[in-house]
């Protein structure tokens, strides 16, 4: 059943109304109108470098589509290359074929902010916590060439669906490169301090787009009622990332939900309890992106971006924390 014929969950729509009408005031209104309202979503083309899809790129532009960051800084634009359309039409997804490579990835381009903040140079050592499906694994990979890549993903089946991803965009040679874990995130900084350059904590959250599309009210419920555990789950895996970190590294921390809790809440909770990191400002990156997408003002330590009309994308939170190395 495609999304246009899913119903929006009632209790859920209820429950977001009495949060985010709090939260975001009338932002909430615009909001609101994007996410329940599957016909208008947009979707993003990101191109797989490790294919040759000059042609999809020609198709692509023939058909409305233009390319995302282009004059974002500090993006090397060569090497993630994404694709999106004012219009409200869905690129239809590659079927996996065991001997080819996909030429590209659907996605919510408010996805690639993460790996954008992240900045991942050529030979670094990068952890990916929160790994599966994939997605970001596969934009970081598209935008050097890391010293090694840690991709984690703990539910079994989920990280069934990592290694398909992988093996869908990334050459075998590379592939094998690639070190995979199923462990608990919470855990990573005890087994491996000190040890990544960049670490990506695109953490489980409440994901407004999906659960406003719960299928039944007994899972509205139990996930509602589950959402006041998440923050400290969010924490600590963010903490266990610092852990993780090398003097002087950066960590980003992401969500896909408007969520105060789950967002400047969770990182001001950090900034007050681990002396060793300090904010990174990504004010500049939000500037350069204005045009494409709609963030929320007012919104502490980190970017919002609000799903707005023609700007569809989103929610997705985004903070960047710096371990203190022993210049700073
Ligand atoms: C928002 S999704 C990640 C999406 C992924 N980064 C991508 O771009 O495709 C969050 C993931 O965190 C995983 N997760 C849940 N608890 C975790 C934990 N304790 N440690 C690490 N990952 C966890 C979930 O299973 C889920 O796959």
């Amino acid at each position: 059943m495609g999304m246009q014929q899913k119903r929006v969950c009632k209790l859920v729509l209820d429950y977001f109304d009495i949060v985010y009408s709090r939260e975001l005031g009338r932002h909430w209104s615009g909001a609101r109108e994007v996410l329940t309202s599957p016909a208008i979503w947009q979707y993003a083309v990101m191109l797989n470098n490790f294919t040759s899809p000059w042609e999809l790129e020609k198709h692509l532009l023939s058909n409305g589509y233009h390319p995302l960051f282009q004059d974002a800084v500090p993006l090397r634009k060569e090497t993630l290359k994404c694709y999106i359309n004012e219009r409200p039409c869905k690129f239809r997804s590659q079927r996996h074929q065991a001997d080819k490579l996909k030429d590209y990835y659907v996605l919510n381009a408010s996805s690639l902010l993460p790996v954008v903040a992240l900045d991942v140079r050529d030979g670094e050592r990068v952890l990916d916590m929160c790994a599966a499906p994939g997605g970001k694994s596969v934009a970081i990979l598209q935008c050097a060439s890391t010293g090694s890549l840690h991709c984690n993903e703990p539910d079994i089946d989920r990280s069934r669906r990592l290694k398909k991803t992988l093996a869908s965009f990334v050459p075998t040679t590379l592939l094998n490169l690639i070190n995979l874990s199923e462990l608990d995130g919470q855990l990573i900084g005890k087994f491996h301090s000190q040890l990544y350059h960049k670490v990506l904590v695109d953490a489980p959250c409440s994901n407004d787009r999906s659960w406003l599309f719960s299928s039944c009210n007994v899972q509205a419920t139990t996930r509602i009622s589950q959402r006041t555990m998440l923050p400290l789950r969010q924490t600590e895996l963010l903490r266990s990332a610092i852990r993780a970190l090398c003097p002087g590294g950066y960590v980003v921390y992401s969500t896909c939900t408007l969520s105060r809790a789950e967002n400047s809440d969770v990182i001001a909770n950090i900034l007050n309890t681990c002396r060793d990191v300090v904010p990174v400002d990504l004010s500049d990156l939000a500037t350069k992106l204005s045009h494409e997408f709609t963030f929320s003002p007012g919104i502490p330590h980190g970017l919002l971006v609000l799903p707005d009309e023609g700007k569809s994308w989103g929610p997705m939170f985004v903070a960047k924390l710096k371990k203190l190395g022993p210049n700073d």
